[in-house]
């Protein structure tokens, strides 16, 4: 990955099995959200593939690759919810541009899928009349409107109190227990790795590639590298 001619990261070699919640981790700008833009189709890779389901996503035609990105849902870490309009308006909006349904199933869906993050009764608020975690679940609920497969979240803790990062977890997990949905998740939140991730993927800035992989609990029982270790355990 690189942003012209700088390497941000490189030799980076892994999967994420279908139905997992994988984990980006790693220091202050060390690439995770620009890793993140890269699995979404944002950015192509100055080197190497990315596949989904055994497609290179950049193999593809410009309809292949929407289709395929229309598979995927995205949580921002501000929600990146539209401000002037309603909750359930926004939640409708990816419905209307990617299906054929009437206004009516739409709104059905979009109540539906607000009464999974909690906020049943909130479609005719705006962005602006919640709070900052009501926003980041109304943007999960629009991450989840075309029922992806795959839901890539960056920073979903980012700004929000202790109370209200939990509880976004346990909707995240929720999320993957009912629906089957495979999460990639951007976060340093020690909390959020330990308690959502099955698998997790250390990038480390000065190396320029990832150090570490596995199960997060046995990187911290298992690494030997100080790095790995002071970062699990937030050591200096
Ligand atoms: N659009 C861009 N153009 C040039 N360089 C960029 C761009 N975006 C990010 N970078 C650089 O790429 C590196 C990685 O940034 P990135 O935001 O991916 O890191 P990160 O691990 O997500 O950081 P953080 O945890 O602080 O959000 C940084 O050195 C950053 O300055």
């Amino acid at each position: 990955m690189a942003y012209a001619d700088t390497v941000i990261q490189q030799n980076l070699s892994f999967s994420v099995k279908h139905g997992e919640i994988f984990i980006i981790m790693g220091g202050s700008g060390c690439g995770k959200s620009t890793l993140l833009r890269h699995l979404i189709g944002l950015m192509e890779p100055a080197a190497g593939e990315i596949l989904i389901n055994d497609i290179n996503i950049w193999d593809t035609t410009v309809d292949e690759r929407i289709q395929m990105i229309s598979r995927t849902g995205v949580l921002y870490q501000s929600g990146a919810l539209f401000s002037s309009m309603t909750l359930g308006e926004n939640i409708a909006l990816p419905l209307s541009e990617h299906t054929s349904l009437v206004s009516s199933e739409i709104e059905k869906i979009a109540s539906y899928k607000l009464s999974l993050v909690g906020l049943a009764g909130f479609e005719d608020y705006y962005p602006s009349e919640i709070s900052g975690g009501m926003r980041k679940r109304a943007g999960l609920a629009r991450a989840m409107a075309l029922d992806p497969d795959i839901l890539f979240v960056d920073e979903p803790s980012a700004g929000l109190d202790p109370i209200s990062a939990k509880l976004l977890d346990r909707l995240i997990l929720e999320l993957r227990e009912s629906l089957g949905t495979t999460i990639v998740m951007v976060t340093h939140e020690l909390e959020s790795i330990f308690s959502v991730g099955d698998t997790a993927i250390f990038l480390d800035t000065d190396e320029k590639t990832m150090i570490a992989s596995g199960p997060p609990k046995q990187l911290l029982t298992e690494s030997t590298d100080p790095r790995v270790r002071n970062f699990l355990t937030r050591s200096a």
